[in-house]
């Protein structure tokens, strides 16, 4: 089954949940999982099933980092915020660059991302 892990900073949590929204029910066919307070945000905004591991700033970037590792995820949307610094930022660095390591698809904007869950469909 396809694993996917939806990550975003505050200020783009609305804009994955639209996003979520859009592409429930693809989405739904997946098992999905999370950063802590996003995953809340999704469980309590949408009708999907989240795993969530814990808030990025409490280590939840790299648990995510960790699957990557181990081959157990099929794609990474990860919504960062550009335009603010982040107490965890170099959490943040070492999940995109273990992307990168396993060639794992990577999204950190709405429109790779839907191209990402349309690579992943096909
Ligand atoms: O900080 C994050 C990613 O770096 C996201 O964490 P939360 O989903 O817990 O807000």
């Amino acid at each position: 089954m396809t694993r996917l892990a939806l990550i975003a900073h505050d200020e783009k949590k609305p804009d994955l949940v639209d996003f979520a929204r859009t592409h429930e029910s693809q989405l739904d066919s997946y098992e999905l999982i999370a950063t802590g307070t996003t995953g809340k945000r999704l469980m309590d905004e949408t009708e999907l099933e989240v795993e969530r591991k814990e808030s990025g700033p409490l280590g939840g970037d790299l648990m995510i980092g960790s699957e990557v590792a181990e081959g157990a995820l099929d794609g990474v949307v990860f919504l960062r915020d550009p335009l603010r610094a982040q107490p965890h930022e170099p959490d943040i660095s070492a999940l995109l660059r273990i992307c990168d390591v396993h060639d794992t698809a990577l999204a950190t904007n709405l429109s790779s991302a839907a191209f990402l869950i349309e690579g992943l469909t096909n």
